[in-house]
């Protein structure tokens, strides 16, 4: 972004790829090799025909000191290395980062362990970067979550009872969409970028669910979003409120769309209200 050149490249339609999600890809599966070399790490972009090494003012060797000092929940304490898959999304809300709508980016780690999305890091790069000289400066913050422990890095905040405030994608809508957000009477849309940022509106009370009708994102946007957002007491699934599953064999496309609420007491009523025609487009 400084270079005031983005390296986009088209993967296909409505998809775009750039030089930052390249290189925050390569930063952060060249560091967690280099820590943790028997995990399993899948990442949203293609790295093959990169050879350029990584530079290694890029490698991350630190590790959070607060985070270490947790006691970890007894059904983790036993996990080896080989079983842990880690999705990577290098950059999440690339359409809107190549529009300037720089707060809607995140980058998104999410840990699985089985089949099951047990822990996660959503980063914040450009947090609150209005406050400051050029974006870059802002110095982001990095929310975390584990099942059986809860979160860090933000003040979990609900929102407002009695009230149905939606947030849904911005860039990759569609009639179905349209159709499930219509079905739930909505007060209020908010149509933002990322899988992430919408997920850190439901944990910071600016939204009641997510709603997003359609094929499109993949497990790499919502482990990380789905474990924190769990860990928060929300809940994260397909449309039709089935469970995803984060195993290193798993179809990478979240086929059935998503479906997030911050409560995951209230899961249940948005499902409900799915009108079958979508259900049926997405049950496959
Ligand atoms: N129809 C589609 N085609 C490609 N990617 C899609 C898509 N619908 C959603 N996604 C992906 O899902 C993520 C969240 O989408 P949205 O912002 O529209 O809610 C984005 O991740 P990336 O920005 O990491 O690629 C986006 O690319
Ligand atoms: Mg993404
Ligand atoms: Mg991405
Ligand atoms: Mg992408």
């Amino acid at each position: 972004m400084s270079k005031g050149e983005l390296g986009i490249v088209e993967k296909g339609k409505n998809d775009l790829q750039t030089e930052a999600d390249r290189s925050a890809q390569q930063c952060i599966v060249s560091s967690l090799s280099l820590q943790f070399p028997s995990i399993k790490i899948i990442g949203e972009e293609d790295q093959s025909s990169n050879s350029c090494p990584t530079p290694p003012e890029w490698l991350v060797t630190e590790s959070d000191p607060n985070v270490l000092g947790l006691q970890c929940p007894k059904d983790l304490e036993n996990v080896k290395e080989e079983e842990v898959i880690v999705w990577v999304d290098p950059l999440d809300g690339t359409s809107e980062y190549t529009q300037g709508l720089l707060d809607h980016v995140t980058v998104l780690i999410g840990v699985a362990v089985g089949e099951k999305a047990v822990g996660g890091v959503i980063h914040q790069p450009y947090y609150e970067y209005q406050n400051f000289a050029k974006p870059e400066l802002s110095p982001g913050r990095t929310i975390w979550g584990i099942s059986g422990i809860g979160t860090g890095g933000f003040d979990p905040k609900v929102a407002e009872e009695g009230k149905r405030i939606i947030t849904t994608t911005r860039s990759h809508s569609n009639a179905l969409v349209q159709a499930a957000l219509d079905a739930i009477q909505p007060d209020d849309v908010l149509r933002v970028g990322g899988a992430g940022h919408k997920v850190m509106l439901l944990m910071e009370g600016k939204a009641h669910a997510y709603v997003f009708a359609s094929a499109g994102c993949k497990k790499w946007d919502t482990c990380a979003p789905e474990a924190i957002l769990s860990a928060a007491g929300g809940h994260l699934t397909d449309m039709l409120g089935r469970p995803y599953q984060y195993h290193a064999s798993v179809q990478h496309l979240n086929a059935s769309g998503v479906l997030a609420t911050a409560r995951k007491e209230d899961h249940a009523w948005y499902a409900s209200r799915v009108p079958d025609s979508v259900r049926e487009k997405l049950s496959s």
